[in-house]
């Protein structure tokens, strides 16, 4: 269980509305222990570019806004001329004929409110439906890659883009209407009133400026309160989930004051967010009143003097506000995007690990990298059939430690061959074989799949050639037929009954319930169902690589011996995690991983190769093929 925050915990900050750092460098350097990177200026890039939904609101805002402005100028123009008219006259009957038109103004500019409104809400459900389906599929590609624990990755796939809303519906109209507005709106002050124009071009640049002052406070704040609350929601989780240990060890109350302290810190930080959030609204609306007082000070002079005919100053004074008001609102809603900016930041930062500061696989060109050296071993002499599956000096770092959790691990199986990995505890025979699955991407070495880089080939297809038994097997909800039966939909019950006694379950009925994540089974018939499921995989979906990872734990010898005589009878190649004599002895090869712990403390440092036909069967190993058949130097080596 971890409460704690990883240096990239899937959040990220949300930087000021301008003047955010757009250097990747500073983002990478911003990314250190405290975590997230810059906003990368008003909008983030990826959002138009993976968000298709963003391009086509952005063009819609666009029209609107346009259309909006006319309004707005249209609207000035009829109540200057109508207002002017009576105090020119003296006569109110002439201005009413100006109702329906204005009228018409009012409704226009109402239905363009309803429209973006819904333009926003359609591209903000687009985009987040788009962006939830895209971290289900990264999580799925990669599913130990992705550094959100399950409780960060639940707050954002749920409450987390749903802060999208905001910046859909709020943020990003105001931002193209703060561009849009005053230039339309702007011309037409233009056309009236030269000093009224230079007054308004000299004090509207001073709103950005204000506005970035603030966004460089509230930045850090942003990151710190949303940082907070995906503590809060995996503190959560992880109460939840350890609540049975906790309370034997009787920890489950003290566990509540850490509860409430994250909650506290959540609720203090969102308090200076918000107070922050109604100082800067309150600065930004004095200054946009100034300045209207300038202008409206400057006209009524004139007016005053005959210097100027009043249905103008009535329509620059009418239309001033306007140019000020969507610049100010900008920052108004600044508040209701930031969430969701950082909320898409940290989406980005699972679905693209190639982000910067996302530990990333070096580039596979289909060529050794030249610290990767070209050796490999072969396990079995004598045997000119292709290699199915190589491994050429795999080694690991998993993100946010320093050394790797395995290195330098080199072979090669060949279709039938029974390769077995063992080791100390910790060695890293997991992620070798989470390498070999496409879980992970090395960080060094590679992976070939019948020759080709496994980074080069879909991982769909490759893992239809797999047949898999994780140390946790993940169950679903139903029977145990059931479960057997997800290696092959279409078996029979006389499939599913023979799979499980290959297994080494015979007793258990395909009837048997399971509850949810395998609920009414023991972790060894987990286990076997498991297995079942895999063989199934291989005898009836045709699966060509067994991939097992401590496959007879928690078998007694005579179960074992059924499910190791069942594995060696398929005939298909196999790479299997295991300490146990009895599957040590089946192996054409063993390769040792890991060795003599390092100060991480149980870490593989050791590298990996060899060749052995039956370990236990041949007086000494045959003579040493190729360069790297004779063991290293490191902790792994031929047994
Ligand atoms: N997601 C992770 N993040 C950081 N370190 C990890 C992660 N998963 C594993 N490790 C570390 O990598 C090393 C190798 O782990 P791995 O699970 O591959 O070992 P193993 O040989 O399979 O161990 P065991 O025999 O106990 O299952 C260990 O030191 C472990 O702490």
């Amino acid at each position: 269980m971890s409460a704690t925050t990883t240096p990239k915990d899937g959040v990220r900050d949300a930087g000021a509305v301008f003047g955010a750092s757009t250097d990747p460098a500073a983002a990478r350097a911003s990314q250190g222990s405290s975590g997230p990177g810059r906003r990368r200026g008003p909008i983030d890039p990826r959002l138009v570019r993976r968000a298709s939904a963003t391009r086509w609101f952005l063009v819609a805002l666009v029209v609107v806004g346009a259309v909006g402005a006319l309004l707005t100028i249209a609207q000035a123009w009829i109540l200057s001329r109508s207002i002017g008219g009576v105090f020119a006259t003296g006569d109110a009957g002439p201005a009413l004929r100006f109702l329906v038109p204005l009228a018409a103004v009012f409704a226009g500019k109402a239905v363009l409110a309803w429209l973006n409104q819904w333009l926003a809400q359609r591209a903000a459900a687009s985009v987040k439906s788009q962006l939830r389906v895209d971290i289900m599929r990264a999580r799925l590609e990669r599913p130990l890659d992705c550094e959100a624990s399950t409780g960060g990755l639940v707050t954002l796939v749920t409450q987390g883009l749903d802060a999208l809303d905001g910046f859909y519906s709020k943020y990003l109209p105001q931002l193209v209407l703060a561009v849009v507005v005053p230039v339309i709106v702007g011309v037409a002050v233009l056309t009236t009133d030269l000093l009224s124009t230079v007054i308004v071009a000299l004090t509207l640049p001073l709103i950005p400026f204000f506005m970035a002052l603030v966004g460089w406070t509230t930045e850090a704040r942003t990151r710190r309160r949303f940082s907070l609350q995906t503590r809060l929601a995996r503190h959560f989780a992880d109460l939840v989930e350890g609540l049975p240990t906790l309370q034997v060890f009787g920890r489950a109350r003290a566990q509540a004051e850490g509860l409430r302290r994250t909650e506290a810190a959540h609720r203090a930080e969102t308090m200076t967010t918000l107070r922050i959030s109604f100082l800067s609204a309150l600065v930004l609306e004095l200054l946009a009143t100034l300045s209207v007082a300038i202008v409206a000070v400057t006209t009524g002079f004139r007016v005053l003097f005959d210097q100027m005919d009043l249905t103008a100053a009535l329509f620059v004074l009418i239309l001033a506000p306007e140019v000020y008001l969507p610049v100010r609102q900008v920052g108004v809603h600044y508040h209701d995007s930031a969430d969701g900016m950082a909320a898409a930041e940290a989406a980005f930062a699972l679905i693209d690990p190639a982000e910067p500061g996302v530990a990333a696989a070096p580039k596979d060109r289909g060529e050794i990298a030249p610290d990767v050296g070209v050796e490999s071993t072969t396990i079995l002499s004598g045997d000119d059939r292709p290699w199915l599956i190589a491994a050429e000096r795999v080694g690991h770092t998993y993100p946010g430690t320093s050394s790797p959790a395995v290195e330098g691990v080199s072979f090669s199986v060949r279709p039938g061959q029974f390769l077995v990995l063992t080791g100390p505890s910790g060695g890293g025979k997991t992620t070798v074989l989470n390498s070999l699955l496409g879980f992970i991407r090395p960080s060094q070495g590679r992976i070939l799949i019948d020759g080709q880089p496994l980074n080069d080939t879909a991982l769909d297809s490759w893992r239809r050639r797999l047949a898999y038994v994780g140390q946790n097997p993940g169950m679903i909800s139903g029977t145990v037929g059931d479960n057997v039966r997800l290696g092959f939909p279409g078996a029979s019950d006389a499939d599913l009954r023979s799979a499980l006694d290959a297994a080494g379950g015979p007793e258990l009925s395909l009837d048997h319930p399971v509850g949810d994540d395998g609920q009414g089974l023991s972790a060894g018939e987990r286990r076997r169902v498991a297995t079942a499921r895999a063989l199934l995989r291989i005898t009836h979906g045709h699966a060509d690589l067994l991939l097992l990872d401590e496959p007879t734990a928690g078998l007694d010898a005579d179960a074992e011996a059924t499910l190791l005589h069942g594995l060696r009878s398929l005939g298909v190649a196999a790479v299997v995690v295991s300490h146990r004599p009895a599957v040590i002895a089946e192996a054409d090869a063993v390769i040792e991983i890991g060795g003599p712990t390092d100060d991480r403390g149980g870490a593989s440092t050791g590298s990996a190769n060899g060749r052995l036909p039956k370990a236990t069967e041949g007086p000494s190993p045959e003579p040493a093929e190729g360069p790297l058949a004779e063991p290293t130097d490191g902790a792994g080596g031929v047994r």
